[in-house]
């Protein structure tokens, strides 16, 4: 049995129809980017993974367990950064430790000394350690994912889910920041599921695809199958030549 089982989840919201009979497994340690256009139910299926939303119907568990409500061993990255502006790099990224810090020694920023060598490790693998004292605000948007991404790996996850991380940055910092996730996952045998909707960064980062579209899942497979006429499926009719970019023939 795989790692997260998704089992025929189906979600609606009045009328709309987020999400139709999904079902996948994925294995521990496994690497996969959610492809699919605005509104084909990226984020549905993430925050339910998160235990943020609840199905329909269908069920989600990881390592056995459904999922039925917020997990704390579950790390999740944004498409915004959401940091705290006033606060260091370090800062900002033992916050990742506050689910297993009381409320007490968290109101005076004590954490344990495991939780700061955490923080510095984390910083480490998003290339950040120098600036680690560096107030967040006056980072790039690139740094400051790294900063969100820095706090998931603090809260030391068994899965990391990203929704969108790169959408709002350049192509450069987000290539760059996709490549420090890769790095975290791959450094931690981190279960990783991202959502993307650049084709040419999925191919580069990807290695087990989900394609979605209008809620369903179209496609569950690697790279060599992720062909033109598989990308066509999940994106529909594909109004310019960028989205291809990278996709087999
Ligand atoms: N809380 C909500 N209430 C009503 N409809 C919602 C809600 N959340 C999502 N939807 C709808 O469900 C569908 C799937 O949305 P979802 O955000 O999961 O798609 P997505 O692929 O992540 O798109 P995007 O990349 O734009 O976020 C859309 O039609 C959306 O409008």
């Amino acid at each position: 049995m795989g790692y997260i089982v998704a089992e025929n989840v189906t979600k609606r919201y009045g009328d709309i129809h987020a999400l139709k009979d999904v079902s996948f497994e994925i294995d521990e340690g496994e690497f996969v980017v959610i492809l699919g256009q605005s509104g084909a139910g990226k984020s549905t299926l993430l925050r339910i993974l998160n235990g943020l939303t609840t199905p329909t119907s269908g069920s989600v568990s990881i390592g056995g367990d459904t999922v039925s409500g917020r997990r704390n061993d579950v790390g999740m990255v944004f498409q915004q950064h959401y940091v705290i502006d006033q606060l260091s790099a370090y800062d900002n990224a033992l916050t990742g430790a506050l689910n297993r810090t009381s409320f007490l020694k968290s109101l005076f920023r004590m954490y344990d000394s495991a939780d700061k060598r955490e923080a510095l490790r984390a910083l480490e693998t998003v290339g950040l350690l120098e600036e680690a004292s560096q107030r967040v605000d006056h980072m790039s948007g690139g740094q400051q994912q790294r900063v969100g991404i820095a706090r998931a790996l603090v809260q030391k996850p068994q899965l990391l889910l990203a929704d969108e991380p790169v959408a709002s940055l350049d192509p450069g910092s987000a290539e760059s920041v996709m490549g420090y996730i890769k790095t975290a996952a791959a450094e931690r045998n981190l279960t990783t599921m991202a959502s993307l909707h650049q084709v040419n960064l999925s191919r580069q980062f990807g290695e087990r695809f989900l394609g979605m579209r209008d809620g369903e899942l179209v496609f569950d497979g690697y790279i060599d199958d992720l062909t033109t006429d598989v990308i066509d499926e999940i994106y529909g009719d594909i109004e310019t030549e960028a989205i291809r970019t990278g996709a087999k023939a």
